[in-house]
Order: structure tokens, then C-alpha cells, then sequence
């Protein structure tokens, strides 16, 4: 059982939308593409939802396939009643692997910006949502703010990370299975220092 906090909003690096200061942090902020078993995923949102569903990879494809993160979730709850059936015990754990591929992904952008946010508390502020996020009320968030206890988690561990430096990257829950292959440890590096291989190149 995760227990409820309560941050003073003043005092929080808290998110609500893409474009707040730490927005990048929230799963739905676009440009933030992860790859991880050979397959892209648009979204950590995107990748989060596709692995609800490790026996479905046809639909996992569907998810990794709509346009934005918000609608690669709501893809996902078209089947929700379909999401493996220990999905409430493991949820945790697949959001802590998918942030850590995504920050492992985006060092450079990433980690100035978690460092930015110094010892304060990191908060995702969510008016529906009081278990990945805090709901504000009277100058004070209340929630049990998983999501971004689990930034803190990272931020700790991230803090002597050499940027560019691979991270290693593994799924630490049973079947991490993303379009039909077991997912295992792997070294994710940052996608902005791979070299450019685009038209422009003469
Ligand atoms: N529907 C919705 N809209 C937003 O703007 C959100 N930030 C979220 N929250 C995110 O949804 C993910 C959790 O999904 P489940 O409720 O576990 O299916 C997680 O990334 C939240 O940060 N939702």
C-alpha cells in the first residue's frame, strides 16, 4: 500500500501540463520517443500502456501506433478489462522501467532538468488522479504522488551519472513481453548523440 503525502505546492517542482517547466517529466509530454527490445515506442505513456497487454501483441502494436500519448492510453482502456491480470501489483515496476528508458534515452535533455529541481519534492499535480499524481488544494498537494516519487527515485540515483554514459535498463517484473519478444536488461543510450544520418548528411 503506497501511503498519501502532502507537499506545499510553493515548495514542489510540481507538472500539470507538457509545457510547465518540468513537463517534460510527465509520460504525456511528445518528443520523448523510447526505445527499448528492438521497437520505438512514441511515448513512455505509449510503452507504459502497451505493457498492460503482453499477450496481445497485436494490440500493443496498435497502441505503439496512435499519434499522441494520450491517445495510445486511451487506445489501451478500449481493452482495459484485457490488461494482464496482475497488472495492479506489477504497475509500479513497469513505470519505474519505462522512466528509467526514457530518461536513459533523453540524458542530455533530461537529467540538467532533474537536477534543476535541487532536494525539492517532485510532483505530478493531477485533479483526478491521486495515486501517480497530488491533487492541489489550499497551497497544498495531497496524493501518493507515484509518479513522482519515482522521479525522486531516479533523480537519487541518476545524480553521478556521466551524461552520454549508457544506462542500463531492465524490466524487473515477469513478462515483459512487447511484441511477441521477452524484454531483458539493455543499455540505453541517449538518442541525441547517435550521429546524424538523416538527408542532410553529404
Ligand atoms: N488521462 C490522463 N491525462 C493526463 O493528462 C495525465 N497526465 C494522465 N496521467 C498519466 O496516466 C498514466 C497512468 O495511467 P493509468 O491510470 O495507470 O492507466 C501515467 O502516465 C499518468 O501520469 N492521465
Amino acid at each position: 500500500m503506497v501511503q498519501f503525502r502532502s507537499y506545499a505546492a510553493s515548495e514542489a517542482a510540481a507538472f500539470h501540463r507538457v509545457r510547465d517547466r518540468f513537463g517534460a517529466f510527465s509520460n504525456m509530454a511528445a518528443g520523448y520517443p523510447v526505445r527499448f527490445g528492438g521497437v520505438e515506442a512514441p511515448s513512455s505513456e505509449a510503452l507504459y500502456q502497451a505493457l498492460r497487454f503482453p499477450d496481445l501483441p497485436g494490440f500493443q502494436g496498435e497502441i505503439l501506433s496512435a499519434t499522441s500519448p494520450i491517445l495510445a492510453k486511451r487506445h489501451a482502456y478500449t481493452r482495459i478489462r484485457e490488461s494482464r491480470s496482475d497488472w495492479e501489483a506489477v504497475k509500479v515496476n513497469v513505470m519505474r522501467f519505462v522512466l528509467r528508458a526514457k530518461f536513459g534515452a533523453h540524458q542530455s535533455r533530461l537529467l540538467p532538468v532533474l537536477a534543476e529541481t535541487g532536494e525539492r519534492p517532485i510532483v505530478e499535480i493531477s485533479h483526478r488522479d491521486d495515486f501517480w499524481g497530488a491533487r492541489p488544494e489550499g497551497g497544498r498537494l495531497h496524493g501518493r504522488n507515484v509518479l513522482g516519487r519515482l522521479l525522486m527515485e531516479l533523480r537519487l540515483e541518476l545524480a553521478a551519472h556521466p551524461i552520454g554514459a549508457p544506462l542500463l535498463v531492465a524490466p524487473r517484473f515477469a513478462r515483459a513481453s512487447l511484441l511477441g519478444s521477452e524484454l531483458g536488461p539493455e543499455r540505453v543510450g541517449d538518442i541525441a548523440a547517435e550521429p546524424d544520418t538523416g538527408p542532410f548528411l553529404l
